[in-house]
């Protein structure tokens, strides 16, 4: 499940052609008829369909498309909407191969014809434009457009909703507003940001006959998915005892927000680490001990209820540590943070006002030895990059990769498709999870999780890809079974850890 830029990809096609000798028309031919069965299986047998093409090779799948749906014996009317002189390459020869086949090809660009054509038929294939779009769509292509978008009929884009960049950081564009994409052979960046996933609709990838060690040398992303979960999630063995599942240490907490630490605690212990000691206030202790007996606690130095930096704070005897929950943002608190970057001897996990208090740290970064983790929201991480929300939303990828590779931090990007990582600019996107989890303390109950995650024998980016897997997966799979997206709670999230590993019980013994 390999994520590509656009450059990307037409290096991947062009290895497969020239290397590997697959020619561009087989491709094509693969493209179109792995396409063709989707389509087949989504609309049923009698429907009348309209297949709309441009100039590029995306035209050229529209091609086959309507071949093999006419060979089926569907009403199939094609719609090319440039002149026919811009066909050429393996597009024209797949359109000399539909028109042998009886297949009719109408250049059309007039309005009133195509609205017609369009309110007849209930579904419409969109081949027009596919990764190759530069700017913004060039009439008469943009009108036709407007016309699919106007229209009642499903609308199934080919490759990619035509009009829609392919990469991230292009913020103006018209695309098509599909209801089904077939994307082809590898995700787009553009499938995973909030500007643009929507125009998607359902969407999966078809395999086009590309081998898999091309995709893989050309890409740097993929979606973490749960076969690799189930591929990397370690068992725990029979002879296993509480020391070898880790000892974590979660800094956090203050008297307005008690019940943060308490979720990071209690998920990083139902998430299967071995001892968690909550290091926090005196008040904040006798407010949740209570409810997480089977944690340790620590008693840190406080200042007006928040936590300040003392002796009483020993970071050298666990396996990884926790710090930000809850914390606060005064000065004298953020000290603690630094100590932590100069002296903890372990992979440190830093979240919410840790962050905060990182940014006036970040230098510290690139002197640890053990790894460092960051869990930002998009907030977080535009206050650490000093750029603007949007801006870092509409190139995730490019930021995240940016800072982590500058400061050699890894970095887990929350959000609906969150994006995961490493310091070598490796990059994965988690998907899992649910509205209901736009909820505060949800966040909280995340840095549980990696905690815990980090401790078990795994790589350490593995490790963080599986602890978002388990917390979405727990969201949704409590959606399926007994809560709404309202009524979710982030405790609730805790509780369902123990359906995603009984639903995807690891096979590594
Ligand atoms: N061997 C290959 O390269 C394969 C390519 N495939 C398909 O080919 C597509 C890429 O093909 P191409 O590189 O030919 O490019 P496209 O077919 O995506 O688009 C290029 C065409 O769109 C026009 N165009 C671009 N921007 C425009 C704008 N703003 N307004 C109006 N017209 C615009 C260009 O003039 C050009 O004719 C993929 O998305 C995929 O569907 C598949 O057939 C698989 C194999
Ligand atoms: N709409 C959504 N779909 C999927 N996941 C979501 C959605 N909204 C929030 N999340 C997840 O919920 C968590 C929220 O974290 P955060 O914003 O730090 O919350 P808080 O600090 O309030 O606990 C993240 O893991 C994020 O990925
Ligand atoms: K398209």
């Amino acid at each position: 499940m390999y994520i590509v830029t656009a450059k990307e990809m037409y290096d991947i096609d062009e290895y497969t052609i020239n290397e590997i000798g697959l020619e561009g028309k087989l491709l094509m031919e693969n493209a179109g008829r792995a396409v063709s069965e989707k389509v087949i299986k989504l609309i049923g047998e009698t429907e009348p369909v309209c297949v709309f093409i441009g100039a590029g090779n995306n035209g050229g799948d529209g091609f086959v498309i309507a071949r093999v749906l006419l060979d089926k014996g569907y009403f199939v009317q094609v719609v090319q909407v440039v002149p026919d002189e811009k066909i050429t390459g393996d597009a024209l020869f797949h359109k000399r191969v539909f028109i042998q086949c009886g297949g009719e090809v109408s250049y059309l660009t007039d309005r009133a014809a195509i609205c017609k054509i369009v309110e007849r038929v209930r579904f419409v294939i969109d081949a027009i434009i596919g990764i190759g779009v530069k700017g913004v769509l060039r009439e008469p292509i943009q009108e036709i457009v407007h016309i699919i978008n106007q229209s009642k009929a499903c609308v199934i884009s080919v490759d990619i909703p035509s009009g829609l960049p392919a990469d991230e950081g292009v913020t103006e564009f018209t695309s098509v507003q599909a209801d089904y994409t077939f994307v082809i052979a590898a995700a787009k960046e553009s499938a995973f940001l909030v500007d643009t996933a929507d125009y998607y609709g359902q969407w999966e990838i078809v395999p086009i006959g590309i081998p898999n060690l091309v995709l893989r040398k050309n890409s740097t992303k993929s979606q973490w998915i749960e076969s690799n979960f189930r591929k990397t999630i370690p068992s725990r063995t029979v002879h296993a005892h509480k020391g070898s599942h880790g000892r974590g240490l979660i800094i956090g907490g203050c008297s307005e927000m008690p019940g943060s630490i308490a979720m990071s605690t209690k998920a990083a212990l139902k998430t299967g680490a071995g001892l968690i000691t909550a290091g926090t206030t005196e008040k904040v202790i006798s407010m949740i001990a209570a409810t997480c007996p089977e944690a340790m606690y620590m008693n840190l130095p406080e200042k007006d209820g928040y936590i300040t930096s003392g002796p009483a704070l020993t970071i050298s005897n666990y396996h990884a540590i926790a710090i930000g929950i809850g914390l606060g943002r005064r000065k004298d608190t953020g000290d603690v943070v630094a100590e932590l970057l100069n002296h903890a001897p372990c992979p440190l996990l830093i979240d919410a006002d840790g962050i905060y208090h990182l940014k006036s740290h970040l230098s510290l970064l690139k002197q640890r030895s053990m790894p460092t983790i960051i869990t930002p929201h998009p907030g977080e991480m535009a206050m650490l990059l000093g750029i603007s929300i949007s801006d870092l939303l509409s190139a995730p990828f490019h930021h995240t990769r940016k800072l982590a590779e500058a400061y050699g931090v890894f970095i887990i990007l929350k959000g609906k498709h969150t994006i995961i990582t490493s310091p070598k600019g490796r990059q994965a996107v988690e998907a899992s999870g649910n509205p209901g989890l736009a909820k505060g303390g949800t966040g909280d109950v995340l840095t549980g999780i990696v905690l815990a995650m980090m401790m078990q024998e795994q790589e350490l980016f593995d490790a963080l890809c599986n602890a978002c897997f388990i917390h979405g997966k727990s969201a949704d799979i409590q959606v399926e079974e007994k809560h709404a997206y309202y009524d979710l709670m982030a405790t609730d999230v805790i509780d369902g850890i123990s359906n995603v590993y009984r639903t995807f019980p690891c096979k590594r013994e």
